[in-house]
Parts: structure tokens; sequence; C-alpha cells
């Protein structure tokens, strides 16, 4: 076979595989049911910050989809950024905090507000939220889809507004990834316990 052949071949078992997996996990959030806690999530952030001009920053990559979703709801003004750091990179456990891009604007004296997917164990936001207080913000406001229920939270670690609690499963959807897949899957799922 040739090696433009054998590297379809394996494409293929790879999208097959892939689809038998999320066929195979449980769904823990529908797309509707997202779509109304996005609904509530953008009313309470709208509550505390239409009128504090925040600097918006997306946590890349798993924040990407969150902050899609929130920010067309948000009808105030806001200036919007970006930063990435990742610790599980592909994987299903976090190893070490890397920073792959900071905030690239001046946070003196600003509210800022983070959007991310997951708050688990809280090692990401702590270091996203310490690296925004260093760099000068008024306040950091946090905001995640989902916050993982477990006793391994990193002390004093919470976020201000909450989509809703998942349980403690590896979950992916909304952002979330499985080995870097399934992050444009509309709700949210959970590998099955035996996986
Ligand atoms: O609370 P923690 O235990 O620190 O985990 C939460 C973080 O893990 C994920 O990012 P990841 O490291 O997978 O990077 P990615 O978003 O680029 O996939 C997720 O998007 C959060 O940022
Ligand atoms: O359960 C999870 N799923 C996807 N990404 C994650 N990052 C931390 N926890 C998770």
């Amino acid at each position: 076979m040739s090696n433009e052949l054998e590297a379809d071949r394996r494409t293929i078992e790879r999208v097959t595989e892939l689809n038998a997996l999320l066929a195979s996990c449980d769904v823990l959030v529908t797309e509707a049911e997202m779509q109304a806690i996005y609904d509530r999530m953008a009313q309470e952030i709208t509550q505390s910050l239409s009128e504090r001009l925040p600097i918006v920053l997306a946590v890349m990559n798993g924040g990407l989809i969150v902050s899609g979703q929130l920010l067309s709801r948000l009808r105030f003004p806001l200036e919007v950024s970006y930063l990435h750091a990742t610790r599980y990179r592909g994987s299903t456990s976090g190893g070490a905090l890397k920073w792959l891009a900071q905030p690239d604007m001046l946070l003196t004296g600003r509210d800022v507000l983070i959007l991310d997917d997951i708050l688990d164990e809280g090692h990401t936001l702590k270091a996203v939220r310490d690296w925004c207080e260093a760099a000068g913000a008024r306040k950091v406001w946090i905001a995640v889809a989902t916050d993982k229920l477990h006793d391994r939270k990193v002390p004093n670690m919470k976020a201000d507004f909450v989509g809703l609690s998942v349980p403690d499963r590896y979950i992916f959807g909304e952002g979330m990834d499985y080995h870097g897949f399934f992050r444009n899957v509309a709700g949210i799922y959970a590998l099955p316990e035996s996986h």
C-alpha cells in the first residue's frame, strides 16, 4: 500500500474510533441546556460588570467556545484579548503549567474578566489570576462554564460566575478536549467510567 493510502486508512480508522467513543460517552448537559446556562451567566456578568469597562481575557484553548458564547451575549462596552496557559496538553491529567501566550494588554487599574471552560484543580486559573493581579488589575473576575466537584482544589480558588458543577469525571465538549478532539462538541459529555 502507498504511504498516502496507508495514511488515509489510519485517518479513517481514527475517525471511526473517535465517533464510537463519543457514542459510548454519557451526555451530562445537552446543547439546549448549555445555551440556557450561557444566558444566565451573561446576565450575572452584566449585573456585575456592565459599568466597569472590563478587559475580557479568553484562556486558550479551552476558553475559546465559552468566550464566543458569552461575549456575544454581553451588550456593554468591553475589550477582548486572550492568553494561553496549558497544563494538560492533550492529556487527561494535569502537569506543570506552561504559558504559551501572555495577555498583550495593559491591565493596570482595570477590571479583568477571565473566561475559561473548566475550573478543575484550579492551578491554571490561580496562575492566571496571580499574573493579572501582579500586572496591576484592579479586580480579577473569573467565569467558567464548569466547576468540577472534588476536594483537590487549590486553596481559596473559586470562580465568580459558574455555569454548572460537574462530577469528578473527565469531561469534554464546549471547548474542553479529549486528546485534542471534541472541543467543538456542543453540550458536555463524560468519558465512560471504565475508560
Ligand atoms: O483547574 P486545572 O486543573 O488547572 O485545569 C483547568 C484547565 O485545564 C484546561 O486547559 P489545558 O491545560 O487542557 O489547556 P487547553 O485549554 O489548551 O486544552 C482547561 O481549559 C483549564 O484552563
Ligand atoms: O475534565 C476535564 N476535561 C477537559 N479538560 C480538562 N482540563 C481540566 N480538567 C478537564
